[in-house]
């Protein structure tokens, strides 16, 4: 929270106060560098390597803010060590850059890094309590235990007839404006994990919640990298006015704090006005707030408040939307640049599906090739490129090298999924290549490692792998995914563009989505009439 005098004092006051402010932050970190500097203790064992800092400011300029992963990457070959260190003011990081760091840290020795660090630009940001960025400890423990359970994989089936009719809606709505995909892509997303967390629908491309879920995506996804901002590594820094010009992150939290806001507070209010007249228990926050008020009557005290559920519910909603609409633009994308897999994903459905219906979730275990395509998908672009980062609770040694306690644990797993040693031609989409060599492939490795290691692991890969799998599966059976023309009528030169500050995602882009055939529009309206009474 900002200061509340800083947002009541007038400009001059609060330049006064943030220049008294910055000569004390200033004054205060040099004498935390300078005791860092003189002031080490003897380790156990070398740190891990790493590249050279600058004085008094460790790394801090040294590691860049867009791309940061590649660069990472690039020094892990350098240094020759899938484990390289960091520091800057006593804030202390590693970078695990191969898939056998991260298993034996985060997973083998899982408990003494399940924490995460203080994340004080979120805080900024006005976050209530989510699983997300909670601390190891009991409120973490009563959030994880609060969220696991409804997304273990066979309780997220009965969501499968209601994930599968918002797919039919996305291909039916790309069908009807074959422009304007995109659109389609994120009503889909928002309205599966909306209906989850809050019971709630969404009513057409123009809901509120879609733009509501949208700004809260920006929000978090141009942050930069969990952990790296200023305030992160300097706490204090947190309190001064955020028009100084090195304090652009804290001028970003401010500038997003209402979407936060909005997005915790608005589906909440409405879910629990929905759940006075229509009790729905099958909904996190319907069964959440009942379970509350049933404690309450029992004179039984919940541990998990309405805070709690407030905050675990917008979890869902924000982790499960953007993550799930930034995947399916990555499929089109790689479908459009490559017509021969699309080709090749489209004959598969057609054989084991038929053309006289549309496929079910049941059908995308029978499509060895789909899936592929979903894997390679991941591999290609890891949508959080260095993960969420995980903190170490005790001092550690790995391969000769220590590891602080309290060090901050990123997990680069864009350097493992691009690792030449692992994947030939890692820039390459070829979904082929983890099949066995006397099948045409490489006999490559899955990709591990997308939904995060360990303890921290993400608690929704089950339900967004089958919202993928449905979505991809009904596109492939009902649209054809085309390059954009130019004005001769010829295919169009395309770049796609990246962001790369926080989440690694497509830039919007232009494709050309087109209905596959006669048939599948027939299939898609007539499936769609039937459901559409259908209560899920
Ligand atoms: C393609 C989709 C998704 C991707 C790529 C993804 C990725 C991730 C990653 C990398 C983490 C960090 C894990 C770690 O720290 O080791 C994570 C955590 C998390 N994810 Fe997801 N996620 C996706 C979908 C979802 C969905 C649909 C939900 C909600 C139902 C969700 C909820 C969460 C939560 C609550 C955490 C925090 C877990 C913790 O700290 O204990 N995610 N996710």
């Amino acid at each position: 929270m900002a200061k509340p005098g800083f947002l009541d004092s007038t400009p001059r006051d609060s330049a006064v106060f943030g220049l008294l402010g910055l000569a004390l932050a200033v004054a205060g970190y040099c004498l935390v560098g300078l005791v860092v500097l003189f002031g080490k203790k003897k380790t156990p064992a070398p740190l891990p390597p790493s590249p050279p800092g600058e004085f008094l400011l460790g790394h801090y300029r040294v590691v860049p803010v867009d791309a940061p992963f590649k660069r990472y990457a690039e020094w892990g070959i350098e240094y020759n060590s899938d484990v390289l260190y960091f520091e800057t003011f006593g804030t202390k990081w590693i970078v695990l850059n191969s898939l056998r760091a991260a298993v034996e840290l985060l997973e083998k020795r899982g408990a003494k890094y399940a924490d995460r660090p203080r994340f004080v630009m979120f805080e900024e940001m006005g976050w209530s309590p989510t699983l997300t960025w909670l601390r190891w400890g009991p409120q973490y423990q009563l959030h994880r235990r609060a969220l696991q359970p409804p997304f273990a994989k066979a309780r997220v089936k009965q969501y499968t007839g209601m994930q599968r009719k918002e797919a039919l809606i996305c291909c039916k709505s790309m069908v009807e404006d074959t422009t304007n995909w995109l659109q389609a892509v994120r009503r889909c997303s928002v309205a599966i994990v909306l209906k989850i967390a809050y019971g709630l629908d969404v009513d057409g491309p123009q809901s509120p919640w879609i733009d509501l879920a949208e700004k809260s995506a920006t929000a978090i996804g141009k942050a930069g990298a969990p952990g790296s901002s200023i305030m992160d590594l300097f706490p204090l820094t947190r309190y001064l006015p955020d028009w100084l010009p090195f304090m652009e992150r804290l001028r970003y939290a401010h500038t997003w704090r209402a979407a936060i806001q909005n997005i915790t507070e608005l589906p909440f209010r409405a879910s629990l006005t929905q759940m006075a007249s229509n009790l729905d228990r099958r909904f996190f926050t319907h069964n959440g707030v009942a379970s509350y008020q049933e404690n309450d009557k029992g004179n039984s005290q919940s541990s998990f408040g309405l805070e709690d559920i407030k905050g675990a519910a917008a979890t869902v909603l924000i982790a499960g939307n953007d993550t799930t609409a930034a995947t399916v633009m990555l499929l089109i994308l790689y479908l459009m640049q490559n017509p021969h897999v699309q080709r090749k994903a489209q004959e598969e459905v057609d054989r084991i599906v038929g053309r006289d219906r549309l496929p079910t979730w049941e059908d995308t275990s029978n499509l060895p090739y789909m899936n592929l395509v979903l894997q390679e998908t991941y591999r290609m672009n890891p949508l959080s490129p260095l993960g969420i980062p995980h903190a170490s609770i005790e001092d550690d040694v790995y391969d000769g090298m220590f590891i602080p306690k309290g060090t901050i644990i990123y997990q680069n797993v864009w350097a493992m999924f691009h690792d030449a040693s692992v994947y030939a031609e890692p820039f390459r989409f070829w979904p082929e290549r983890y099949l066995p060599r006397e099948e045409g492939g490489s006999g490559e490795p899955l990709p591990v490692g997308n939904f995060g290691f360990g303890r921290r692991i993400c608690i929704g890969r089950n339900l967004a792998e089958n919202s993928l799998l449905i979505v991809l599966a009904t596109m492939l059976a009902t649209v054809d995914i085309g390059w954009p023309l130019g004005p001769d009528g010829k295919p169009a030169p395309f770049e796609p563009e990246w962001s790369f500050r926080g989440q690694a995602t497509v830039m919007p882009f232009e494709a050309i989505v087109t209905s596959r055939s006669r048939k599948s529009e027939e299939l898609l309206n007539a499936e769609l009439d039937i459901l559409e009474n259908t209560v899920f």
